[in-house]
């Protein structure tokens, strides 16, 4: 599914570049459930910013789902991220104007999906998270756990094959984590959703099959699991 070579990434400042990624060079299959840890700094973010097509790398390759991501016109990489990506992030990213219910259909609203698949689309979601009660309440309106879970439901509503997810549960209590990563686990094993995600918890890398280890930019180990 993804396939990057080499990538490099800094930032030039005062006529010094300040490396943030180098030589990075990896693979992930379809149905993988990659953590990405390291110390604070370290490129974590930085790394699935540009897996998820968010940033660009400085130098290197990058296919993914066999289109070579680094000379796809603008336009086209939207479009690829729309079709297969759902980003959830650590502090929610939620429309706070919009209610739950229109926070979950927004993506679907970019899609152009029609009116009847995206109400039932997105009652399904609803239904899934045990949100239904919630749906036409303010993200400020709920906890943090529930707030993640739209997060979530928003990511899932575009039906993508890869799930991008940065620090996920940093802003959670732990009951609240560990249901938000049980969820990825069934994410993972029953809907063969890729997922990747950068924790700084060994405890939630182990709900994955593989870690990756980034430390001053650079892979240092590269783990299976489980
Ligand atoms: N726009 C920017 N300009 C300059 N430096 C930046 C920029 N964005 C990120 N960096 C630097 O890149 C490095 C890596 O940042 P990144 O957010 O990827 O780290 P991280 O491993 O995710 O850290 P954390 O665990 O603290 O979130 C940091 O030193 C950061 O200061």
């Amino acid at each position: 599914m993804i396939e990057i070579k080499n990538i490099e990434k800094y930032y030039a400042s005062k006529g010094v570049k300040h490396y943030v990624l180098r030589h990075v060079t990896t693979s992930i299959k379809k149905g993988e459930f990659v953590s990405i840890m390291g110390p604070s700094g370290a490129g974590k973010s930085t790394l699935l910013n540009i897996l998820g097509m968010l940033e660009e790398s400085t130098y290197g390759q990058y296919e993914f789902m066999g289109e070579d991501v680094t000379t796809l016109s603008e336009r086209k990489r939207i479009e690829l991220y729309r079709n297969h990506i759902g980003f959830v992030f650590q502090a929610y990213h939620l429309i706070d104007e919009m209610t739950v219910y229109e926070n979950i259909e927004a993506p679907l609203l970019y899609k152009k999906i029609g009116n009847s698949e995206r109400k039932s689309r997105i009652a399904d979601l609803l239904d899934r998270f045990n949100i239904v009660a919630k749906k036409d309440l303010f993200p400020n309106q709920l906890s943090g756990g529930q707030q993640q879970l739209v997060g979530i439901a928003r990511a899932l509503a575009a039906q993508p094959s890869l799930i991008l997810a940065d620090e996920p549960t940093g802003n959670l209590q732990s009951v609240q984590a560990e249901e938000i990563m049980e969820l990825f686990r069934k994410l993972n094993k029953e809907e063969g959703i890729t997922i990747i995600q950068v924790t700084h918890a060994e405890k939630n890398a182990q709900y994955g099959n593989r870690i990756l280890h980034i430390a001053d930019g650079v892979v240092k180990d590269d783990v299976q699991v489980g």
